[in-house]
């Protein structure tokens, strides 16, 4: 029997214990700090066994998942450091940052264990064990950082251990991580922040701003309503990474400043012209780290039960909605609403299903 201790039983470590929970000749142990914690995870079945003993998960696992927030990565380390690990225990962790982590379990040297380094990339701006989902991790890149003292070996059980969750493996240096994923991760979720602020402000002054900015901009800047704790620490742990792609960032806009001060239109569309040949080569329908929004609408008419019978109508084609919202529900004008989903399939056929039962749906 192989045994994982899950530490953190959250977004990422409920996904994580989903995958693994069932499968033959494994048994998944989840701990937190708090027991009202334990007996959730308990309830919901994401996990066989919970304590709240460091001590009983870590000497239990074959497998160690840290999967708490950056910030607590190296406390964590440091504890199950003083217990008496199995021989050839695998220590990994979740954390959005490479570098400090891992430098961090070289330095502890941990007896009899190894430490592997893991990001998995996907995730949301959901939180919690409420939020986890057996199909969080499928198709999306889980990237392994393993340093010079992690055996092939090593790898490869802590790789086969992971094919569970039907992410796909990439190794690179924790260094080239944090570069990367500061780029297209962390410095978009900086911009989406600072950029909901700055309309905010304007806000203030004039409300109109509020209403005219629920729906595209909604959208683009999703990634502002991740959890302020979480990001607080992967900003800071990354800060290096981040101060100088803040740099590049502010030569960018400046540079764009310039083309409007000169009206320099060439400029301009050249710079589209780059950007969008750049994206264009990204393939289309990989699931990223930053998810996508797959969301149409539908004009409703003020008639009492049609939400419900578009709901019944996806339902009975087995097409999943994932969130429904009513964005104008007026008496004096027809309603919109927001149907959600979670797959590039489920959009395409909610809108061919809407578009033949005779529903106006756009995106
Ligand atoms: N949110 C996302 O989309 C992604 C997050 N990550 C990384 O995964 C890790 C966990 O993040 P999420 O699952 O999103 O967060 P979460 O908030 O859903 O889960 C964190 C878990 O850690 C527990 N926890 C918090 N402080 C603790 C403490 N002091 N002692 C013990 N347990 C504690 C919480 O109870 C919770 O179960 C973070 O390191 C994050 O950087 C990685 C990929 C994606
Ligand atoms: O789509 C989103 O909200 C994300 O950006 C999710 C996310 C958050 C943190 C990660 O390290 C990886 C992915």
């Amino acid at each position: 029997m192989i045994t994982v201790s899950i530490f953190g039983v959250g977004l990422i470590g409920g996904s994580i214990a989903l995958c693994l929970k069932g499968k033959p000749g494994i048994k998944v142990i989840g701990f937190s700090n708090r027991p009202a914690s334990v007996e959730k995870y308990l309830q919901r079945g994401v996990v066989d066994e919970g304590t709240t003993s460091v001590q009983e998960a870590a000497e239990a696992a074959d497998f160690i998942f840290l999967c708490v927030p950056v910030g607590m990565m190296q406390e964590y380390l440091d504890q199950i450091n003083t217990f008496n690990l199995k021989k050839g225990c695998i220590v990994t962790d979740v954390g959005s940052t490479k570098s400090s982590v891992t430098t961090y379990a070289e330095t502890l040297k941990l007896s009899n264990a190894v430490f592997i380094g893991g990001h998995p990339m996907a995730g949301s701006e959901r939180t919690g064990v409420e939020a986890a989902s057996y199909h969080l991790l499928e198709n999306a890149f889980y990237v392994l950082t393993p340093s010079d003292s992690a055996t092939p070996e090593s790898v490869e059980r802590l790789t086969e251990l992971l094919s569970h969750t039907r992410a796909n493996i990439v190794k690179v240096d924790a260094e080239s991580h944090d570069d990367i994923v500061g780029a297209i991760s962390h410095l978009p979720h900086i911009i989406a922040v600072a950029l909901v602020n700055q309309v905010r402000g304007y806000n203030e002054h004039n409300g109109l701003y509020e209403s005219l900015a629920a729906g595209g901009f909604r959208d683009i800047t999703r990634i502002a309503s991740g959890d302020p704790a979480l990001w607080r620490d992967i900003l800071i742990d990354n800060r290096q990474v981040l101060l100088k792609l803040l740099r590049d960032w502010k030569s960018e806009m400046e540079g764009f400043a310039k083309m409007l001060e000169e009206m320099d239109g060439a400029g301009i569309e050249q710079s589209f012209r780059t950007a969008g040949d750049f994206r264009s080569r990204m393939p289309e329908r990989r699931k990223g780290m930053i998810h996508s929004v797959y969301d149409c609408y539908v004009d409703v008419p003020d008639h009492p039960g049609i939400i419900g019978r578009i709901a019944t109508e996806l339902g009975n084609n087995r097409i999943n909605l994932s969130n429904l919202q009513i964005i104008e529900s007026r008496e004096d004008v027809p309603g919109v609403l927001r149907l959600s989903f979670r797959t590039q399939d489920d959009l395409d056929g909610a809108i061919a299903l809407l578009d033949r039962t005779g529903y106006a749906v756009h995106q």
